[in-house]
């Protein structure tokens, strides 16, 4: 549910957000501990990059923050990677009286639903019942609205959560990525070129954990202004997901390689282009501390994509190489592009189009490849990465 259609009057009555962070929660106890620390400062810098005054406080099993302007901070804070969902709560004592003062003040506040439930939580407090307060809940919001209960399917679910002595009533809930902390595995490098599906590669390993060193790899007279613009577009974009990491733009001119490329192979050309990019990539890996590379290839998705040919690909390195879009369809990586806003700039058409040969190579082979590659072309292209530069955003 989209907590800006929910609210009607200047009532709300919520003073806090409550954020969970499932998958932590089946971690041993020191590395939920850290990890969780590692949520909270995410947050920390997540809401003060998007200028909302809070502070994070860390609990057990859920972050709590304490904020004049809950609905946006429940907003910003389902953006980071590692939240379930973020609540906007009204904080009131653990008793049935103030329970249901809250739960009315809310369905008064909130747009009507049809159907509604009431889901209530104790955790540690021996006297608190969860029924009780589903059912007293139940009858309270039936009185202030005209909505019936469903509780298979509700329009509008109130959610209490008991704890500590605390209750936490809300009327609406944001869903977050899931996954883990920024920061929580080791870095890795991005290859994007700003089309569709290196960005939506590059989120989805930050919403694993992973920092992403995203690096963009210049075509020289095939790639223009517009191929790099949306490159850096992209990194903006993924940098504002988690602006406490590093996830400035690495460029690395490939010009030379391309047109060595166009002139010198024929079939194979768009195979050894990706190779070429690899071996640059792995390069990086070996001069920071990332882990790997992560690309935005899925099966079968082009030429040099078949099963085959990613194989012949990855035997231009020896760093591990991460498809998280393998087996994705190209549609589901679109809509998910719009949904975390790297889209905007994916459109533009771009020249890797005008490298590709007539009758690009769906089987090669690495022996067929290697015979038409140039001796020394990925010795050419690590040797590129000695002219990397670092966009400061
Ligand atoms: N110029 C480039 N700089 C950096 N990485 C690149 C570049 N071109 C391609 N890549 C990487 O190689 C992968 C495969 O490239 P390809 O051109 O086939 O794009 P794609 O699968 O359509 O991905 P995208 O939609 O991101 O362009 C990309 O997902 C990206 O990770």
């Amino acid at each position: 549910m989209d907590e800006r259609d929910t609210v009607t009057d200047g009532n709300d009555p919520a003073d806090a957000v409550l954020v969970s962070f499932g998958e932590l929660s089946t971690k041993s106890s020191e590395v939920r501990a850290k990890m969780t620390r590692r949520l909270r400062d995410n947050l920390a810098a997540l809401l003060a990059d998007r200028d909302v005054k809070a502070t994070v406080e860390q609990t057990w099993a859920r972050l709590v923050v304490d904020t004049p302007d809950p609905g946006r901070a429940a907003r910003v804070a389902a953006d980071a990677p590692g939240v379930v969902w973020a609540r906007p709560v009204a904080t009131r004592p653990a008793d049935a009286d103030a329970i249901g003062d809250a739960l009315a003040t809310l369905a008064r506040a909130t747009s009507p639903p049809d159907t509604y439930a009431v889901r209530a939580r104790c955790v540690g407090d021996g006297d608190c019942s969860s029924r009780d307060i589903e059912r007293d809940g139940g009858r309270i919001v039936g009185a202030v609205t005209d909505a019936t209960v469903d509780l298979d399917d509700p329009d509008r679910t109130y959610h209490v959560e008991v704890r500590n002595g605390r209750a936490h009533v809300a009327a609406r809930s944001v869903a977050g990525p899931g996954g883990l902390p920024v920061g929580t595995q080791a870095p890795l490098v991005a290859l994007v070129s700003g089309g569709h599906d290196s960005p939506v590669a590059a989120y989805e390993a930050m919403r694993r954990g992973s920092p992403v060193y995203p690096l963009y790899v210049r075509l020289g007279d095939y790639g223009g202004p517009d191929h790099e613009a949306r490159a850096t577009a992209t990194a903006d974009r993924l940098a504002s997901y988690a602006p406490n990491v590093d996830c400035r733009l690495r460029i690395v001119p490939g010009g030379s390689v391309v047109e060595r490329l166009a002139a010198e192979v024929a079939d194979t050309r768009m195979l050894s282009w990706r190779r070429a990019i690899l071996r640059m990539a792995a390069v990086v890996v070996e001069r920071t501390d990332a882990a790997g590379v992560v690309t935005g290839e899925a099966i079968g998705q082009k030429s040099s994509q078949t099963a085959a040919n990613l194989a012949v690909t990855d035997a231009a390195v020896d760093v591990p190489v991460h498809r998280p879009l393998l087996t994705r369809d190209k549609e589901a990586i679109i809509e998910q592009a719009r949904a975390i806003g790297t889209d905007e700039h994916s459109s533009i058409p771009v020249g890797c189009e005008r490298l590709a040969p007539d009758t690009p190579a769906t089987g090669a082979t690495l022996d067929t490849v290697e015979a038409a590659e140039p001796d020394d072309l990925l010795a050419d292209a690590a040797a590129a990465v000695d002219d990397l530069w670092i966009v400061d955003g």
